[in-house]
């Protein structure tokens, strides 16, 4: 479904955050995308996005190029953006933060299904209530909800569990994963948290200096045998 190959990518001209980025995620797929602070992680995401521009490379969502082209048109073409830290709208409701995701896709009924309401049940409570009067997991679920009520086919998740208490992060994976195994969802994570990563991915790519250098399918031998994740994470 995504097939990134050879990309390079970053901040000021000449600059190679991004530096032969290649990878790939097949349908309905759950990968992790791991490395240490500063590699280029968000980057990728951003990349991907079109927040970033790309000066070489290739990135093509089913097919298609979608290097180069806007935020909102690749948001049309499929792809769900939860970004890191989450940048709900504080002051809007969280019916009208979900609304905000409907924003890019004229193609979907302009109310928020209810469906929206009952993926994480806090949601519905609070319908009419401030977003930003909701703890930050609680606003990390409303992030999520709010790239989903654009029916992505890939969904892009920033460090959804940064800050947030642990009974919320867990839930958060059993509905990803949840949704990916019934809907056929997929889904490209970048996590710092090993236990989220390995209670739901089916793949990790470890990134360093700007490009994967190393990936495995046998997530669960991470937990008796952590070496990449010594190799590639720790400081
Ligand atoms: N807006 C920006 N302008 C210039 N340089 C940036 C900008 N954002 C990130 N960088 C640089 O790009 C590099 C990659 O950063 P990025 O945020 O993609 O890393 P990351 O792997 O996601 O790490 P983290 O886990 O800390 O978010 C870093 O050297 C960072 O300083």
């Amino acid at each position: 479904m995504l097939k990134v190959s050879e990309v390079v990518a970053g901040y000021q001209a000449g600059s190679r955050v991004l530096d032969g980025f290649s990878m790939h995620v097949q349908p309905g797929e759950i990968v992790a995308l791991l490395g240490r602070n500063g590699m280029g992680k968000t980057t990728f995401l951003k990349a991907l996005m079109g927040h970033v521009a790309v000066s070489g490379g290739s990135l093509s969502l089913d097919g298609e190029e979608i290097g180069g082209l806007k935020p909102y048109e690749v948001a049309r073409r499929g792809v769900g953006y939860v970004p890191q830290g989450r940048e709900i709208f504080p002051d809007f409701t969280v019916e009208e933060n979900l609304l905000m995701g409907l924003l890019g896709r004229p193609d979907l009924p302009s109310e928020v299904p209810d469906w929206a309401f009952e993926i994480f049940p806090i949601l519905h409570e609070r319908r009419k209530q401030r977003g930003g009067s909701m703890s930050g997991g609680q606003q990390q679920q409303l992030a999520i909800v709010r790239a989903l009520v654009g029916r992505p086919k890939l969904l892009l998740l920033d460090e959804p569990s940064e800050g947030i208490q642990p009974n919320i992060v867990q839930e958060i994976g059993q509905v990803l994963r949840r949704i990916a195994r019934d809907e056929g969802l997929t889904v490209l994570l970048v996590e710092q948290n090993m236990e989220l990563v390995l209670g739901m991915a089916q793949r990790c790519l470890f990134m360093e200096n700007g490009a994967i250098a190393y990936e495995t399918d046998e997530v669960q031998k991470l937990r008796t045998d952590p070496a990449p994740i010594h190799r590639y994470l720790s400081v």
